[in-house]
């Protein structure tokens, strides 16, 4: 698929231990994610999410996930995490995402029978959204599932940054980069031991495999 970037961004996500933060920036990562949704396995604690931050290369974002988060909760989050950006799960809309002066990702749940998936009804709602974050769940469902949903239902010539997510590994990324040249790929089942806990290697070949399709995608 034809594209105008050269290269994908990548964001792994759900991290929780220092370690793993400083190995994914090591390897070229562009973002990281810190769950704070309460149904996660992978939450973390404010408190500890400010440690995985200080442990951050220079030019690595810190995205903090909420899904239906009280907006005292996020606010907590946003002044002792000091997150790049706010990324939302659940059934917020465009105003509440935007009362907290940090710019944000919106996901957008690809699972479940949805009628129009042309890029207006999946994005229009969210005028202030930075970018968005393609997800297999269903409609009020939580995500990091580790399943994929159907790539071919991704609108073609998306004018607006979208991460492909869901189900993503370093066995089927290359292809879902030669089948759907997202803007960027989010991770967090794909390259686990354990929910929460990252593996080194599944990290690295991630990374190596997306580097292989922008280099084959670009010929
Ligand atoms: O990770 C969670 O536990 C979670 C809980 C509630 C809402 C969202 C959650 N995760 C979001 C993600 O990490 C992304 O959707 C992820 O890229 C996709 O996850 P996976 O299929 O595990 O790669």
């Amino acid at each position: 698929m034809e594209r105008s970037h050269l290269r994908t961004r990548i964001k792994f996500c759900g991290l929780t231990r220092p370690g793993d933060v400083r190995l994914a920036c090591e390897l070229g990562v562009d973002a990281i994610g810190f769950v704070f949704a309460q149904r996660s396995r992978r939450r973390v604690e404010p408190e500890q999410a400010r440690l995985l931050r200080q442990a951050l290369a220079p030019m690595v974002s810190a995205v903090a996930l909420f899904m239906d988060t009280p907006a005292d909760d996020v606010r907590r989050v946003v002044r002792i995490v000091g997150p790049h950006l706010l990324q939302f799960h659940g059934s917020e809309d465009d105003a509440w995402c935007r009362q907290f002066g940090v710019p944000y990702l919106k996901a957008i749940a690809m699972g479940g029978s949805t009628v129009d998936r042309g890029e207006d009804a999946l994005f229009g709602a969210f005028p202030g959204a930075s970018g968005f974050l393609l997800d297999s769940h269903a409609s009020g469902e939580a995500g990091g599932s580790g399943h994929a949903f159907d790539w071919a239902t991704v609108p073609t010539g998306l004018s607006r940054p979208a991460l492909l997510a869901g189900g993503l590994s370093p066995d089927n990324v290359h292809a879902a980069i030669e089948q759907v040249a997202p803007w960027g790929v989010d991770v967090s089942s794909g390259i686990e031991s354990a929910p929460g806990l990252k593996d080194g290697e599944r990290m690295r070949r991630f990374v190596e495999e997306v580097r292989r399709a922008d280099l084959s995608v670009r010929g």
